[in-house]
């Protein structure tokens, strides 16, 4: 079989994104459709298998097409039946969709015989598609076998050497490696580092099932590098389809043009998202509930609440058109190079930006910011922020103000304050801001006539505010370490501008400080 290629040729005229992002526009004006092609199980309850694939991808604007490979009947109590569709109609089925449709990214879940592997296979072979993501489905949440140990072999050789990426949670990984313990972190990295050597080019271990551990940690491997992926344990009785959902979120994000990292961040932070918001909803009497894709079945005021988390504020780089015309760069290379160095949040802070120019490069930024999982804020400017759909705005103490800001943008958005103050940090709750930036900590060049509160004033901010806080003015590597050691628990990170941007080399700068800040992080 011709290898899949994974993500990397895509044409040079799909690559006009839309805002919207499920169309991208050829210059001959037709419209690329991002397709996935889900090759799964009929979940009868919905949560999870086809179902939950379809609705995945239409909550991330892509088109979803499906195979069925088998019919189940279950609901949140559990799998009370299987029946497998005949190998031959399952490659029908393949023949019918990839013969016809542009699919861009092929998602497998339940394939429940070496015979229906081997079918899709040889359709993959027939119809080669940009990357292909493997859900090594074996157990349901409930426990009930979906695919038995004869699919190991065609798993291990035939199916992993042609995935790009490989999505197995630490029960599938230990099935595939022949039974090996996984009950740490440092297994989950060894079993990764095994099954890349089986061929897949991408390896999500996921270890929602790990024993005793408050976070849910999901280790990715590309071959070279680890990344521990974290996020708090959500206690919930939904969690049936986690697996799925994870997995064609990946695929779409793929099909969208995401590199793998990226897609892999936004799949999960989705994931957390949408359980979050359905924590406390109520489908089926069993013990395993179906969650909302659409994040709907809810109060919409909780959503913005669920969406912005204090931790993005962790690496916050905000963005000076001055330092950029002195570096010769482009606001886009800038928010780029600052998001592949760590940040987790960006500002643009663009205080001499002609509006149209400003407006402009805000849209592309969106995009950027969108498509690798990162939040863009704009600085001041509430009508730029509502133009370009960014997710947010930071206002000061002379700006606009925040119970206005927020009847002006709505629930959704996220709205950050500055606030020298206690009295400051009380207002910024009543109004309604979801966080506080709080300096100057220490002297800047940056911003002019900035009064500097030091670490004492930042404490104070922290000790009087409800709302999580970021501590902006003079800080770099030489100082993160001591501000976040200030102890106070809802101090979430640290926002800089020229620590990142009056630097020769973006990139290293903000992967140097995020290293520093996950340091004194650990030791904290
Ligand atoms: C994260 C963050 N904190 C504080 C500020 C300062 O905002 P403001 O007081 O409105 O001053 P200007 O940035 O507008 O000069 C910020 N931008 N970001
Ligand atoms: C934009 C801004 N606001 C501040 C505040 O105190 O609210 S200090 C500041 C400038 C921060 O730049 P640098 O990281 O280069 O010191
Ligand atoms: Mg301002």
């Amino acid at each position: 079989m011709q290898s899949l290629g994974g993500i990397r040729s895509w044409p040079a005229t799909w690559r006009t994104t839309t805002a919207s992002m499920m169309t991208t526009t050829t210059t001959e004006s037709v419209r690329k459709v991002a397709q996935v092609l889900t090759v799964a199980g009929s979940d009868s309850g919905a949560g999870a298998g086809i179902q939950a694939d379809i609705k995945v991808c239409a909550a991330r604007g892509v088109y979803c097409a499906s195979v069925i490979t088998a019919v189940t009947a279950q609901n949140s109590r559990g799998v009370q039946s299987v029946h497998l569709l005949p190998p031959d109609f399952v490659s029908e089925q393949l023949k019918s969709v990839l013969s016809d449709f542009e699919v861009d990214v092929v998602k497998t879940g339940m394939l429940p015989s070496p015979e229906i592997v081997e079918v899709l296979l040889q359709n993959l072979s027939e119809y080669p598609v940009r990357a292909l993501v493997v859900d090594p489905v074996m157990v349901s949440t409930s426990g009930h076998v979906l695919a038995g140990s004869s699919i190991l072999s065609i798993f291990r050789y035939r199916l992993l050497p042609v995935a790009d990426i490989i999505t197995p949670n630490v029960k599938e990984a230990s099935a595939l490696l022949g039974g090996v313990r996984i009950q740490t972190v440092a297994e989950m990295r060894s079993a990764a580092k095994s099954l890349h050597q089986m061929g897949p080019r991408f390896v999500l271990v996921k270890g929602g099932d790990l024993p005793d551990s408050s976070d849910s940690v999901d280790v990715y491997f590309d071959g070279n590098e680890f990344h521990e992926l974290h996020s708090p344990r959500i206690a919930t009785r939904n969690t049936h389809g986690t697996g799925c959902t994870l997995a064609s979120c990946i695929a779409a994000e793929l099909a969208k043009g995401s590199p793998m990292l990226s897609a892999v961040k936004v799949a999960k932070r989705f994931v957390d998202t949408a359980l979050n918001y359905s924590k406390d909803i109520v489908i089926g009497s069993g013990m395993q509930g179906p969650f909302d894709h659409f994040l709907s079945l809810k109060d919409p005021q909780s959503y913005r609440q669920s969406t912005f988390k204090p931790d993005d504020l962790f690496l916050y780089a905000v963005t000076d058109s001055r330092m950029n015309r002195k570096w010769n760069r482009s606001i886009v290379d800038a928010v780029k190079a600052a998001i592949e160095g760590g940040a987790t949040i960006i500002q643009l802070r663009e205080k001499e930006a002609e509006t149209r120019e400003f407006l402009e490069e805000a849209k592309s930024c969106v995009d950027i910011c969108r498509s690798n999982g990162v939040f863009l804020l704009i600085n001041d400017r509430i009508d730029i922020a509502l133009a370009c759909d960014a997710d947010g705005v930071h206002v000061g103490q002379s700006d606009m103000p925040v119970d206005l800001v927020r009847s002006l943008l709505g629930p959704d958005k996220i709205i950050g304050v500055s606030c020298k103050t206690q009295e400051q940090a009380h207002q910024a709750w009543k109004d309604g801001a979801d966080y506080i930036g709080s300096g100057g900590v220490f002297p800047t060049n940056t911003k002019a006539n900035n009064r500097t509160i030091g670490l004492d004033g930042l404490r104070e901010v922290c000790k009087a505010s409800k709302l999580p806080v970021v501590a902006i003015g003079g800080i770099g590597i030489s100082n993160a370490e001591s501000v976040m050691r200030i102890g106070e628990p809802n101090l979430k990170g640290v926002a800089v501008v020229s620590a990142l941007f009056d630097q020769e080399c973006v990139l290293s700068e903000a992967k140097k400080l995020h290293k520093s800040l996950t340091e004194s992080k650990r030791e904290h």
